[in-house]
């Protein structure tokens, strides 16, 4: 299969398991996602369902266990390590959950941001000064990045995971440690400077912002948003995941009845 010449990321049946001396982690299953160009997802899903794993394949960190997975039209199990070392500099921003593991800490802001775009040409490079300005950081430029705040931190992550004027942003809780103004004006960078993006959050206000929401529960896409609305998503051999405001009536391990409708089903619990 090829990937639409359009999409930014597109994965198929990707699974990813850790394994350990001891455990093995299925940390996603059968995931099957089409990001378009232009589309802004939020990935929400409760801890340990697997979002920050599915932005590390994004990224070109981690390569799937099985299942494949195309990047920018690209099939990552088929690039050696160079290729995709060079297609994650040039295509893909990243801004990582815990903002310091994004930076140079005995280096200035500035030097932070140049260091970033040494990898790309310098038409693809966006003004260091002006995007500096945008996280409001001007004042700091010359700090070592281990000298500024958290919430600093996270910012300059953000501009610089912008810096080369990736195809695609990924970012992990970006407005985690922002207070309300702030966090609004990374949202707002984010949707400008960033076309298209993958942000894993539990912030109402980036969730809000974006096209599009992708909820992720126990390793496996449950649901998604558009417009305002919430669908269930049919997963391979027919299974979904009903949300947990419905557990109630329906637990988990319960017996259902499916009565078929013209347009889709109903399930009603055994028993009644
Ligand atoms: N390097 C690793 N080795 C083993 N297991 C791991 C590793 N990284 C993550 N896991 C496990 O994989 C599962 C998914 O973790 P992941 O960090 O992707 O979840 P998450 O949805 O991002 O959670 P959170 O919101 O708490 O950051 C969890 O069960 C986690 O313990």
């Amino acid at each position: 299969m090829t990937a639409p010449a359009n999409a930014a990321v597109r994965c198929d049946g990707v699974v990813q398991i850790y394994k350990t001396r001891e455990i093995e982690v299925v940390a996603l299953r059968d995931i099957d996602l089409v990001v378009e160009d232009g589309e802004s997802v939020a990935l929400l899903g409760p801890s340990g369902a697997g979002k920050s794993t599915l932005l590390w394949l994004l990224a070109g960190l981690l390569r799937p266990s099985a299942g494949r997975l195309w990047l920018g039209g690209a099939e990552v199990g088929r690039l050696g390590p160079r290729a995709l070392d060079r297609l994650r500099a040039a295509q893909i921003g990243v801004v990582m959950q815990n903002p310091a593991r994004n930076l140079i800490p005995y280096a200035s802001a500035a030097q932070n941001v140049a260091f970033a775009q040494r990898a790309v040409r310098r038409r693809a490079r966006r003004p260091a000064g002006e995007l500096l300005e945008r996280v409001g950081l001007t004042s700091v430029r010359d700090r070592p990045a281990g000298l500024l705040s958290g919430g600093e931190q996270q910012r300059l992550a953000v501009a610089i995971a912008l810096a080369n004027r990736p195809r695609l942003l990924l970012a992990d809780e970006p407005t985690s440690q922002l207070d309300a103004e702030s966090g609004r004006a990374v949202v707002e960078l984010i949707k400008e400077m960033g076309p298209t993006s993958v942000v894993v959050t539990h912030d109402p206000r980036v969730s809000e912002a974006m096209s599009r929401t992708v909820t992720i529960r126990d390793g496996r896409i449950g649901a998604e948003g558009r417009d305002g609305e919430d669908f269930v998503v049919i997963g391979r051999e027919g299974a979904v995941q009903l949300p947990p405001e419905y557990h109630e009536l329906l637990p988990p391990g319960s017996m259902a009845r499916v009565e078929p409708l013209r347009d889709g089903v109903i399930l009603r619990r055994a028993g009644e």
